[in-house]
C-alpha cells in the first residue's frame, strides 16, 4: 500500500453507516469534501459539514445510491457485513475508491484503508499499519503530534523562503533552507509570538551560505 494525499474539495463521498465509525469518517472527510451520510439512524455524534440521508439500503439497492450521488469514495461503516460488501462490489463495478471499516488485512486494489492523521496546517502526518493494527497507527499518531506541532509556520516560511531564495542556484538554495529547518533558533522564534522569525531565518541563511537575501 503507497500512501497518497489526494484533495477532495469539490468531490463526495458517500458513508454508509451513521455509528461513531461513520461519524468519524463523515467528519474527517467533511474538511474537504460533499459528505453524504446515509444511515437509518443517527446518534448524537457530530458528523461536520455533511449532509444526512436517513435510509437503510438493502445490499441490492446500493448500487443505486452510488449512481444517485456518484461519489468519487465510498465507505461502508454499517454494521451489516452484506451491506458494507455490496458497497465494496459495486464501487468496484464503477472504478470508484472504497473504505471498507469492518476489513483489517489485506486490501484488495482500488480499496483504501482510513490512517491515523496529524496535522498542523499545512503539514500532514499519517500513520497506517498496512490495515493491521488501528491500535498501533493510534498510538503513534499520538507520539507524532510533538513532532508535528509547530511545522506548519516552518512549512510557510521555508516555502516563501523558497521564492525569495529564486534566484540563488540549487546547491546553495538547498544548504540554505537545509539550515533553517536543521536550525533550533528559527523552531525557536516560530513558537514565540514577538520574534521575528522571518529575519531569524535570513541570519542563518547568511552564516550557512556566506550570501544573504
Ligand atoms: C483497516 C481499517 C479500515 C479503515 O477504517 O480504513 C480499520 C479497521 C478496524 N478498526 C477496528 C477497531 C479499532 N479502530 C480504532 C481506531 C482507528 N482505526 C483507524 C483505521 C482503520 N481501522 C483502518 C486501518 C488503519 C491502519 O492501517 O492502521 C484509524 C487509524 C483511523 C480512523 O478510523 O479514523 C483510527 C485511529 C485514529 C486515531 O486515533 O488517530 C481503534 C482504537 C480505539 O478505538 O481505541 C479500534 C479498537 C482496537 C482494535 O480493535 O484494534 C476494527 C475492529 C472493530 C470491531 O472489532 O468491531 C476494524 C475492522 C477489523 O479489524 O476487522
Ligand atoms: N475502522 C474502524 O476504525 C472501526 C471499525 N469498526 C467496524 O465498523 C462498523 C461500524 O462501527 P460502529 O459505527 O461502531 O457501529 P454501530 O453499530 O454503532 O453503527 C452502525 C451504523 O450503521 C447503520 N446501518 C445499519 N444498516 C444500514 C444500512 N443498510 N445502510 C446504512 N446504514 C446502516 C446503523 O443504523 C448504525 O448507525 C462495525 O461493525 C465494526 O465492524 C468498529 C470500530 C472501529
Amino acid at each position: 500500500m503507497i500512501p497518497l494525499v489526494h484533495d477532495f474539495t469539490g468531490e463526495r463521498v458517500l458513508v454508509f453507516g451513521g455509528g461513531p465509525v461513520g461519524a468519524r469518517k463523515a467528519r474527517r472527510f467533511a474538511r474537504e469534501a460533499d459528505v453524504v451520510v446515509v444511515s437509518p439512524t443517527f446518534e448524537g455524534d457530530s458528523y461536520g459539514d455533511s449532509q444526512r440521508v436517513r435510509a437503510a439500503p438493502d445490499p441490492a439497492d446500493v448500487s443505486d445510491w452510488l449512481d444517485r450521488f456518484d461519489p468519487a469514495l465510498a465507505v461502508a461503516a454499517t454494521d451489516s457485513t452484506e451491506v458494507n460488501e455490496a458497497i465494496e462490489r459495486a464501487a468496484d463495478q464503477r472504478g470508484i475508491l472504497s473504505n471498507r471499516a469492518d476489513r483489517s488485512g489485506a486490501r484488495d486494489p482500488g480499496h483504501v484503508v482510513v490512517p491515523a492523521t496529524v496535522r498542523d496546517d499545512p503539514v500532514v502526518a499519517a500513520v497506517s499499519t498496512g490495515a493491521n493494527s488501528p491500535v498501533l497507527s493510534r498510538h503513534l499518531r499520538q507520539e507524532l503530534e510533538s513532532t508535528i506541532s509547530g511545522a506548519g509556520g516552518m512549512a510557510e516560511l521555508t516555502g516563501s523562503l523558497r521564492e525569495e531564495l529564486d534566484e540563488f542556484d540549487s546547491q546553495t538554495r538547498r544548504t540554505a533552507l537545509r539550515a533553517v529547518v536543521d536550525s533550533d533558533a528559527v523552531w525557536k522564534a516560530l513558537d514565540t509570538e514577538s520574534a521575528n522569525a522571518h529575519q531569524v531565518a535570513i541570519d542563518v541563511i547568511a552564516d550557512a551560505t556566506g550570501d544573504s537575501l
